[in-house]
């Protein structure tokens, strides 16, 4: 008999924990995003490269519930976060559901987004404490254990602006752990740092990607890419136009622009 779309899924349909279909955006009279597909599976790391403008940032803001789509639907770990019909209503899970739905993510920005005013332990606890209702004593711990994992425990009473870049991101990314998402969305993470910081930003990564943590990571980082990433996504000009297992996509872009773009990066 056919399946129909309300019996239960099987248990491989499970692995999928972002499933985008069809997404389109835009700014005013600009489409960011055009029809832009893509399935993330537990323990992978895929990162989207692309030239600058291209909508790699829109596109995790998206999955992240921080911008709106126009068209086509995300569903994080098998729950619908959003559907949207062309010139139709866009249906939201309601805004309460939408947060939670959103809790399975943790998300890096470039900018770090620490709270000034609060220390580092201040920082990590806040939401594990006011959000999901964490004992103080228990938070704390947790927070300690991620600062050693990050190699930062000795700046847990600190100030951000005590810290330098490098510190702020591994902060920013022992912050989003605390939250124990099931996937981390990572926005250019070292494009605001020196190259000397941007090291040990993407060491605390590709250890968070050795323990199988599932990432997103949009960067500019081709090395990172070509280590870290299982698979690697090109978006051009609003359209994802290829996608390869990492190897592959480095040894032989199939896509001009991505072979172009491969050409200006390496
Ligand atoms: N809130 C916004 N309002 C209007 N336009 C926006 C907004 N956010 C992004 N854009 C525009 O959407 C396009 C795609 O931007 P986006 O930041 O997603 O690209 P990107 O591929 O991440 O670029 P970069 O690699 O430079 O960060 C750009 O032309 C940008 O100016």
């Amino acid at each position: 008999m056919p399946a129909t779309t309300n019996e239960p899924q099987p248990a491989h349909a499970a692995t999928v924990v972002i499933d985008a279909q069809g997404i389109g955006k835009s700014f005013g009279s600009q489409r960011v995003l055009r029809n832009v597909s893509l399935q993330l599976h537990k323990g992978e790391v895929v990162a989207v490269i692309g030239p600058s403008g291209s909508g790699k940032s829109t596109f995790l803001r998206c999955l992240n519930h921080l911008e709106t789509i126009d068209e086509g639907s995300i569903a994080i770990c098998g729950e619908m976060l959003a559907t949207a019909q062309a010139g139709g209503h866009s249906v939201y899970a309601p805004e309460r559901e939408a947060r939670r739905i959103c809790r399975h993510m943790g998300m890096v920005f470039q900018s770090f987004n620490l709270f000034p005013h609060m220390t580092v332990l201040q920082n990590i606890i806040e939401a594990p404490v006011q959000v999901q209702g964490v004992a103080r004593e228990a938070a704390t711990a947790k927070a300690e254990t991620l600062l050693r994992k990050v190699g930062l425990l000795n700046k847990r009473d600190n100030y951000p602006a005590r810290l330098s870049g490098g510190q702020k991101q591994r902060v920013a990314i022992a912050r989003a752990l605390a939250m124990e998402p099931d996937i981390m969305l990572f926005d250019e993470p070292t494009s605001a740092l020196d190259p000397e910081l941007t090291v040990e930003v993407l060491r605390t990564m590709r250890e968070l990607a050795q323990e199988h943590m599932t990432m997103l990571v949009v960067t500019h980082e081709m090395g990172f890419a070509r280590e870290v990433a299982s698979r690697v996504v090109f978006m051009d000009e609003g359209q994802l136009v290829e996608q390869a297992p990492s190897h592959e996509f480095f040894a032989n872009p199939r896509h001009p622009r991505s072979q172009a773009f491969l050409r200006q990066m390496l």
